[in-house]
This record gives structure tokens, C-alpha cells and sequence, in this order.
């Protein structure tokens, strides 16, 4: 086991609340299995991020969802959003004599360190060892709650496909399942599948007449202008330009998951 999660599993006992970050735009594919097998033991709330970047619609069901099964729900834009909502929940679960103690966890990249400072200001109030709970971690100070910095905890058997999808939403490296130019391919022809390609032509005018994969790869390295000696396209280079243009939202927001259906990264 990484020494992160096994610091973390030895916390966890010292813990009230675990509060989990997860991507609005894909919430069972940035759900973390490490938490999952904590859920008997602790209460797991969760927060889904980037409400500015995912469907709306959607992201009011996967909320419903949580709450449905017994899990608080809350999900913000943590670049913009204050978390009243979620700061008096938390402040409501105070035990009668100390503070709440609770964990933001969650995998690599989903928003965890926005989410710590939305909660306790800026981090410099960091509090002394706890007694009774594990040494050489930091503790932040909120209002009525303290706050253990947890890494991001990536799982270790996740497979190529997952990795993926999470590299077309942010929250992996593309060198780490093939390069730039081979994520792209595979998010085009995402894209074609999920009835995803409008976001491509609205926001660059390159429509889908049919033709091949790496073929609309070209298109849109032309219409960027990634061209290289000669008027060749760099295809890694356009490559590079749709997947940053695709994970930050600069193409329009999108969900690729629906409550109650089998996640589509699993038969990928
Ligand atoms: N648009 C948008 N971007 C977000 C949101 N939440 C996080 N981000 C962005 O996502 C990136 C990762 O956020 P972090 O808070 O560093 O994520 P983390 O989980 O702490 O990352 P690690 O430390 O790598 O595990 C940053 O570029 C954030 O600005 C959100 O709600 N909306």
C-alpha cells in the first residue's frame, strides 16, 4: 500500500467525516476505492466539483443520487463559489466538546486543495498534533471543524481505459496511456460516439462529414493554425490544443455519466 493511504487509513479512526471531492462531470470514474471501503465505518459526504464545467441538468440528478442514497451532497464551482451550505452542515455536526474532524480526500487533480481553502481561509492556521490521533499530518482550522491535508489517492489497479477518461477530463497525464496525439484520436472518436462533436464545431467550426479520426484531427490542427514547415499539420501539437480546449470546458460543458446507467469507460 503507498504511504499516503496508509497514513491516511491509520487517520481515519481519529476521524468524524469524511468528505469526498469528485468530478460533477464523471462522478462513479473519480470516485475513489480506497474511500468506498470506508463507507461502513465513517460517514462519507461528497462534493462534486467543476458545477461550472458540467451539465446542469445532470449534475442536479447525480446530487439527488447522493442524497437518495443516504450520502450529503453539495456541488460547487470552486474557483468561484462560497461554501455556505456546505460550512454550516459541517459546523451542525459539531460534537458538544471539540471540534468535527474530518478529511478532504479524493483522487489526483478533482479539486481537493480549492476545496480545503474554501473551507478553512487562507491555510496558514495550522494546528498542533491532535492527541489520540496521528502524528506528522497538518491540521487546518475552520469555523467549528479541523481539517487533515490528505493527498490525492489515485487507484492502483485502475486499468488503460480508465486512465483514459480521466485524462480527457484533467485528472490524469496523458503520457502515462500512450501521448498526446494517441489521447486525441481516442477523444474524437469519444466524441463522435456521445453525440459530443457539436461542441467541436460550435466552438471551431470543423463539422463531421464522415471522415476518419485522424482526419478531423488535421482539420482542427488547420483551423488552429498548428502547422508546421511547409504547411504540415503538427498533429501532436492539435492534439495537445482539443484535449486542454476539452478538460477546462473552454468547448462547452458536457457529463458523461447518467445516474443508473453502467459508467461507458467500463466497456471502453
Ligand atoms: N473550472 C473549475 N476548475 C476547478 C474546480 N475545482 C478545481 N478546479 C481546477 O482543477 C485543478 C486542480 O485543483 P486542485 O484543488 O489543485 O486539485 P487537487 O485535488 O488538490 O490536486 P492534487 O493535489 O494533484 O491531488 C486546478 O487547476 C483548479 O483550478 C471547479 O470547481 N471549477
Amino acid at each position: 500500500m503507498a504511504r499516503g493511504s496508509r497514513k491516511l487509513l491509520e487517520l481515519v479512526d481519529g476521524l468524524d467525516l469524511l468528505v469526498e471531492v469528485r468530478d460533477a462531470r464523471a462522478p462513479i470514474l473519480t470516485a475513489s476505492p480506497f474511500i468506498e471501503a470506508l463507507r461502513s465505518s465513517k460517514p462519507v459526504w461528497q462534493v462534486l466539483t467543476r458545477r461550472d464545467l458540467a451539465d446542469e441538468a445532470e449534475t442536479s440528478r447525480w446530487i439527488s443520487f447522493f442524497r437518495e442514497k443516504g450520502s450529503e451532497a453539495w456541488t460547487y464551482d470552486l474557483r468561484k463559489d462560497r461554501l455556505d451550505g456546505l460550512v454550516k452542515a459541517l459546523s451542525a455536526r459539531r460534537p458538544a466538546h471539540r471540534e468535527l474532524r474530518l478529511a478532504v480526500m479524493g483522487i489526483p487533480n478533482v479539486g481537493k486543495s480549492l476545496l480545503l481553502n474554501g473551507l478553512v481561509g487562507r491555510r496558514s492556521a495550522v494546528v498542533g498534533a491532535i492527541p489520540g490521533v496521528t502524528r506528522g499530518v497538518s491540521w487546518f482550522k475552520g469555523r467549528d471543524f479541523l481539517v487533515v491535508d490528505s493527498p490525492g489517492i489515485a487507484d492502483p489497479h485502475s486499468g488503460a481505459s480508465v486512465h483514459r477518461w480521466l485524462a480527457w477530463i484533467g485528472c490524469s497525464r496523458p503520457e502515462v496511456i500512450g501521448g498526446t496525439e494517441v489521447l486525441a484520436l481516442g477523444l474524437i472518436g469519444l466524441l463522435r460516439r456521445r453525440g459530443l462533436w457539436r461542441l467541436v464545431e460550435t466552438s471551431w467550426g470543423v463539422g463531421d462529414g464522415g471522415e476518419s479520426d485522424e482526419a478531423l484531427l488535421e482539420a482542427i490542427g488547420r483551423r488552429l493554425g498548428c502547422l508546421v514547415r511547409g504547411g504540415v499539420v503538427d498533429l501532436s501539437q492539435a492534439g495537445k490544443r482539443l484535449l486542454d480546449a476539452f478538460s477546462t470546458g473552454r468547448l462547452g460543458r458536457f457529463t458523461l455519466e447518467t445516474p443508473g446507467e453502467a459508467p461507458p469507460w467500463r466497456d471502453v
